[in-house]
Parts: structure tokens; sequence; C-alpha cells
């Protein structure tokens, strides 16, 4: 019998226990496992009975310092009564409708429930065939002790550390669904979002002791959103991997859907949810290595996280099927149930580095082609600039050329009119061109014109003056003066082509001369541009008559000689 000092540094374990079940009564050794003839297969009650002494002291000390009742962990659903009197429960309600967690129990009682001497603490469970069913030990000692040690320790571990992982997963699965909804149906991250909430929800089987839905739905529901998981963790390894094999897809697809009806047939009878794991059992390790060999060859990281996760998730289901049980099962911590979340949280972290990769990618590539588009408008614009110079220029000359000279005039002709303002037409011809031609030789003939050409540019100052090449070696002028002042310009022309011998071959200056005949009018309705044009020509052909190097206006003597 241990003393006052004994129980306050170290806590009394107890583990013999009286049961009571359908099965009769018998001393058995905690932690106990029911078996099946303990209960009724839908449910019934169960009742473990602990025989323990207290010294005086230590129930005196009580009144300082709190004695607890650790329990490591209960069955589905308990109550624990100290002395015949009810201390406590996995929650308020009926027995029936209750769930006890895969997680530690601490009762604090007042040192007034405590007796000197011979105490008993009973246990009443409710044992149904949905869930292992029994009693872990029994540690009696003050409750600061469990608080600071053990308790502590597993409620961290399997409350605190096991509801993280399960909201990382949460989290994660959310994010990815809205991404493979973002992308329309991307299958990737729906079967990623898709399993990472099946497991922050199968985390709900830790956290729910009262169910809102009856117990047998409840355990339904948990048993289906776990058996949902496996195949689910198979397809988006599947996808990641880019196999997209459709009778792997179709079979996963409906074992996800059996499954629960399996389920929900057997009563979530653990035996048949145990065995609805053996395919998986058989392809888990296939799957795995497959995994690996794919990232072994692609050489990329993201593979290789993957692999190695999914690798884990198969390696610890196994180390736990070999290392937990019978009651060790009861009792012990499951790997399993943190490697799974943090799989989750691993793939997703891998996940969301691709799809940042995939992102950088685009931005780069969206940069590199907004550069290579301005850059091809650019030439586009230049060329398009240059196909317009091409198409309105004189290519000899580089005056404006016929075609250039018929859209201006018509212009020129409406902007006139509306203004009442004149408009004057210069027809310029160089004199004797086929014997210059015959002479200095076509090329010599090119030259020449290009410099008449480049001396009406130079004459031609006023920006609304058009000089162009009205055909082989035929000027014209467009400039809005009246008659008098188109004379002027004609007769200044002409002087200019007179007074600048044209070179030939660089060297030889030979004089050359142009006649010029205009007309001048200011354009009415009565009257067309090729009236002007007809105009023009007459007068140059009068010039020519005059014997050439002369101006004349069609209405008008010739002026100069
Ligand atoms: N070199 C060259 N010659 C041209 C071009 N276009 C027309 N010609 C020549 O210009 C000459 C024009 O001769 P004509 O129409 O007889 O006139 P002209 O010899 O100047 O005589 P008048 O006009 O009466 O003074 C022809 O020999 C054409 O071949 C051209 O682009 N380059």
């Amino acid at each position: 019998m241990p003393c006052a000092g004994a129980l306050a540094a170290q806590p009394q374990v107890l583990r013999a226990a009286v049961l009571t079940s359908l099965a009769g009564t018998q001393e058995v050794t905690l932690p106990h496992v029911l078996g099946p003839a303990d209960f009724a297969p839908e449910g019934s009650r169960v009742r473990y009975r602990l025989d323990f002494e207290l010294p005086a002291a230590a129930v005196a000390a009580a009144e300082d310092e709190p004695l607890g009742v650790y329990v490591p962990k209960m069955s589905l659903a308990g109550r624990l009564m100290l002395n015949g009197e009810r201390v406590g429960a996995c929650d308020l309600g009926a027995l029936e409708q209750l769930r006890c967690l895969h997680r530690p129990y601490l009762f604090v009682l007042p040192a007034s429930q405590w007796r000197a001497g011979a105490n008993t603490l009973e246990f009443e469970i409710f044992a149904t065939s949905r869930q292992m069913n029994g009693l872990s030990s029994v540690s009696i000692g003050p409750a600061r002790l469990f608080g600071d040690g053990p308790y502590g320790w597993r409620r961290f571990e399997q409350v605190t550390v096991a509801n993280g992982l399960a909201w990382a997963a949460f989290c994660m699965g959310g994010i990815a669904l809205c991404v493979s909804l973002a992308l329309r149906g991307e299958c990737l991250y729906g079967w990623f979002g898709a399993t990472a909430l099946a497991i922050a929800l199968s985390n709900l089987n830790y956290t729910l002791t009262a169910p809102p839905v009856p117990p047998q739905f409840f355990s339904w529901f948990v048993f289906s959103v776990n058996q949902a998981m496996v195949p689910l963790l198979m397809l988006t390894v599947l996808s990641f991997f880019r196999r997209d094999w459709p009778w792997a897809r179709r079979g996963l697809i409906a074992f996800m859907l059996l499954g629960p009806a399996v389920v929900w047939l057997s009563g979530s009878n653990r035996t048949v949810v145990a065995l609805l794991y053996v395919p998986f059992v058989l392809f888990g390790p296939l799957l795995a290595v497959a995994a690996i060999r794919w990232a072994w060859r692609s050489h990329r990281k993201a593979d290789l996280w993957m692999a190695l996760s999914f690798f884990s998730v198969v390696a610890v289901s196994f180390i736990d099927w070999f290392r937990l049980t019978g009651r060790s099962a009861f009792e012990g911590t499951y790997f399993v149930t943190y490697v799974i979340p943090s799989t989750i949280v691993v793939m997703g972290g891998t996940l969301a580095s691709q799809l940042a990769t995939a992102l950088k990618t685009a931005r780069e590539l969206t940069a590199t082609l907004d550069k290579r588009v301005a850059e091809r408008t650019e030439a586009l614009t230049l060329a398009n600039q240059r196909l317009e110079e091409l198409s309105t220029t004189d290519s000899l000359t580089g005056l404006a050329n016929r075609r250039h000279f018929d859209d201006i005039l018509a212009k020129e002709w409406q902007r006139a009119r509306r203004l009442r303002h004149p408009l004057a037409l210069l027809m310029i011809d160089v004199d004797h061109f086929k014997q210059f031609n015959d002479t200095y030789g076509h090329l010599a003939g090119d030259d020449c014109l290009r410099q008449v050409a480049q001396i009406l540019k130079q004459r031609l100052l006023r920006g609304s003056d058009t000089a162009a090449r009205f055909g082989g070696e035929e000027f014209a002028v467009i400039t809005s003066m009246d008659l008098e002042g188109a004379l002027h310009i004609a007769e200044l022309i002409r002087q200019d082509v007179e007074n600048h011998p044209v070179s030939v071959d660089g060297v030889d200056a030979v004089h050359v001369s142009v006649s010029i005949g205009l007309s001048a009018l200011v354009p009415d309705g009565s009257r067309s541009p090729a009236q002007l044009i007809s105009l023009a020509d007459e007068a140059l052909y009068r010039a020519k008559r005059a014997g050439r190097n002369c101006v004349r206006a069609a209405a008008a003597q010739c002026v100069a000689a």
C-alpha cells in the first residue's frame, strides 16, 4: 500500500479490475479489450470495477492538492463512478449517445469524494461492434502531476498536434478545391483537395464526443470518409505523375462509392471495414514503388517529394499494423494519424510551389511575348509606313506618284471649293528630253529627272504645295494660288531649271529647260479637277508651240521666254 508521500511523488497505477459483461463476471488485467461475447452487437453496457486503498494522509493532502484519475483511453462511451457516486463521463448525455475519444481523460475530484482506506472506481462502458472497446490502465495521483506529465503530453500530442494538422489539411484542401475550380476542374487539385478535406473530416472522430447525429450514422460517416481518403490519395498520386489510366481511375472511384455502402450495410462493423482496406494493402506498396521509380526517372524535385510522401504513408501504415496489435492497438498511438496529415501538408507545399513556378514561368513567357509583340508591331508599323510611302511615291524621283496626285487634287479641289479659294495646277515638261536620252543615255535621263524633281522640291517650300510626277518626263504642281501667284512660281521654277545645268556622269553640266502650262480657278459645281488638268495641259501645249522654255497660262499669254 503506498504511503501519502509516495503517492505525491509517484501516481498509483491500477491494473487489476473486475469486469461484468454479458459473458459474466471475471477478473481482468488492464489495459483490457472486450471480446465479442462481452456485449450485444448493437451495443450493451459493461462495467469495470477497480478496488484500491488510499492512505489517510493522501486523502488529507488532497484538500490542498486535488487528486485526479488519469485514463489514457476509455472505450466508445464511458462513465466514471467513485465509491458509488457518479463523478465523470466523456460528455453530458445518455451513455448510448456518447463517444469516448481516442484521447486521454483526467477527472479531478475533490477531497470529500475520496475515502481513507478502501475505494472503488467503476467505469461503465457502452460497447458496440462499431469500435474497439475496453479500458486502458488507470492512474490515481495528484492532478498536477498528470497535468505536467503524461496527461499534458498525451493531450498535446493527441489533441493539439492532431487538430493542428487536421486544420492545416482542411485549409489546404479548401484552397486546392478553389484552385481546381478556378482552373475549370483541374483533376490534380480536385483529387488533392478532396483527399485533404477527407483527412480533416476524419479528425472529427477525435473531437466530437457528442455528435449531432445518431452514433450509428456518425460512425458510418467517419468510416466512409476514412475509406474514401485512401483511393482519393491514390488518385492524387496518379494524377500528379500524369498516369491518367482510365481503368485505375474508374476502379478507385467505384471503390470510393461502394465502400460507404458496404460500411452502412455492415452496420459499421470493424471487421468489414478492415477488410475493405485489403485491396489497398496490396496496391498501395505497388503504387508507392512505382511513384519512386517515376520520380527517379523524371529527376524532378517535386516528383521526389510527392513519391516520398506517398511512400511514407504506405510504410507507416504497415509499421502501425505490425506495431499495434491486440491491447496495444487499443491504447497505442497510431503514427499514421500524424503522418497522413503531415503528408498532405508536404504534398500541398509541393503543389503550391509547382503552381508558383508555373505562374512565374507564365509571367516570364507573357513578358517575352509582350516584348515580341511590341517589336513585331513596331516592325509592322514601319513596314506599313514604308508600304504607304511606296504606294504614294514615285520611285525614281521621290515625288508623289500619279495615283497620289489624283487623290490630292481631288481633296484640294474639295477644300478650295469649300473655302472658295483659288486652286492652281502647273504642268511641267522637260524640253527635248528624247534628245537628251538619245545623247546621254537613259540612265543619265533618269538622273536628269531626279535633279529637276529636286529643284521642284526646293522651290515648293509651302506645306500645302504638292509636286508630283505626272508621267514620263512630265511633272505637275498643285498649289492653292490664284493665277498671278501661279504664274510667278511657274516662272521661278522655269528659271531655276534653266540656271541649274544638269550634271551627267558627275562631271558634264548640261543645260535643260522646261515648258510650263498652268491653269488657276476657284472651284465650283460647274467644273471638275479633270477640267483643271486639261486647261493646264492645253497651256503646256501652247508653251511648247511657243518655242519651249516658257510659261503659259490657260487663258493668258506666255509671260516669259
Ligand atoms: N530616261 C528616262 N526617259 C524617259 C522616262 N519617261 C519617259 N522618258 C522618255 O522621255 C521622252 C519623251 O519624249 P517626247 O514625248 O518625244 O518629248 P520630248 O523629246 O521631251 O520633246 P518635247 O516634249 O516636245 O520637248 C521619251 O523618249 C521617253 O522614252 C524615264 O523615266 N526615264
